[in-house]
């Protein structure tokens, strides 16, 4: 595809999503980077803009094959996304003609893989378990949370609080979950997890995203509540888990948390120079 720059010729973008937890992806590797908190905002409007949950950004990258940056729906960034890096380097994948790439993000380098079933996997790096680096905001146990019911807080690149509770789906996510993002405990907020037990190794989890709200997967708490689950005795490292969107494959091995799922791309279209210039 074309790229244009914001120069009176419009912005191309993409448009994906990896079960329904959708993503505007720009790629910048041959121009400057047009998005400000302001243009993540705009376009993030599901009104007014394109909307997604997610914006994406690819880069170019020195000794990987590409940059991705990443940006909520509030015009905040966000230091992981999980399902967007298996969407868009799916996509790379068959821009570069291969199988497997690598990228680098704000939490250092990832790969990614296609498998010959089509759904695609990305490592997602060691989880982060100590209390700074999540980061909270004073020493205590990540493993008990002291906030009601328990949770475990867990970094995959960006934070994350995950509750177990006797049955996800009664959970009144869009209440509590603006409450715990929000809970002085998490100087840069957090994403919140609710999950449960459906068998051995195959949890329920539905999500309250940081900065976007509820989603129907999040890539990054998939993994981190399946690190959970493990710490807590309740599964072992490998876990199917069902959001609202679908499902995901969690396999935290030796050298990272690897998640699997599928990818779509949707569509592209071209951002107009008026709306552009409304910003
Ligand atoms: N949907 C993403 C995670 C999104 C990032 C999050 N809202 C944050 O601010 O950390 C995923 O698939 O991991």
């Amino acid at each position: 595809m074309e790229q244009r720059a914001h120069n009176g010729t419009g912005l191309a973008f993409m448009k994906m999503h990896g079960l329904g937890n959708d993503f505007v992806v720009i790629d910048a590797r041959t121009g400057s980077d047009p998005v400000t908190p302001a243009l993540a905002r705009a376009l993030g409007d599901r009104h007014r803009g394109v909307g997604f949950d997610q914006l994406a950004v690819i880069k170019p990258a020195e000794g990987a094959d590409f940059t991705l940056d990443f940006w909520n729906s509030d015009g905040t960034r966000a230091g992981a996304c999980g399902n967007a890096t298996r969407c868009v380097s799916d996509w790379m994948m068959t821009q570069l003609g291969k199988d497997a790439v690598s990228l680098i993000t704000t939490r250092g380098r990832l790969s990614a893989v296609r498998r010959a079933d089509g759904l695609v996997s990305v490592n997602m790096g060691a989880p982060i378990l100590d209390w700074q680096s999540v980061p909270l905001a004073r020493e205590v146990s990540v493993e008990h949370l002291p906030i009601e019911g328990d949770p475990v807080a867990v970094g995959m690149g960006n934070p994350h609080c995950v509750f177990f509770v006797e049955n996800a789906e009664t959970i009144p996510v869009e209440s509590i979950g603006p409450k715990i993002e929000h809970d002085s405990l998490f100087p840069e907020r957090t994403n919140v997890e609710f999950a449960s037990l459906m068998g051995p190794d195959h949890l329920r989890m539905r999500v309250w995203e940081r900065g976007t709200g509820i989603t129907l997967a999040c890539g990054s708490g998939t993994c981190a509540t399946a690190v959970a689950a493990h710490l807590r005795g309740l599964t072992g490292r490998k876990v199917l888990v069902d959001v609202d969107g679908g499902q995901l494959e969690i396999d935290w091995r030796d050298d990272g948390v690897w998640m699997t799922g599928p990818t779509m791309m949707v569509f592209e279209g071209v951002l107009s120079d008026t709306f552009l210039a409304a910003l």
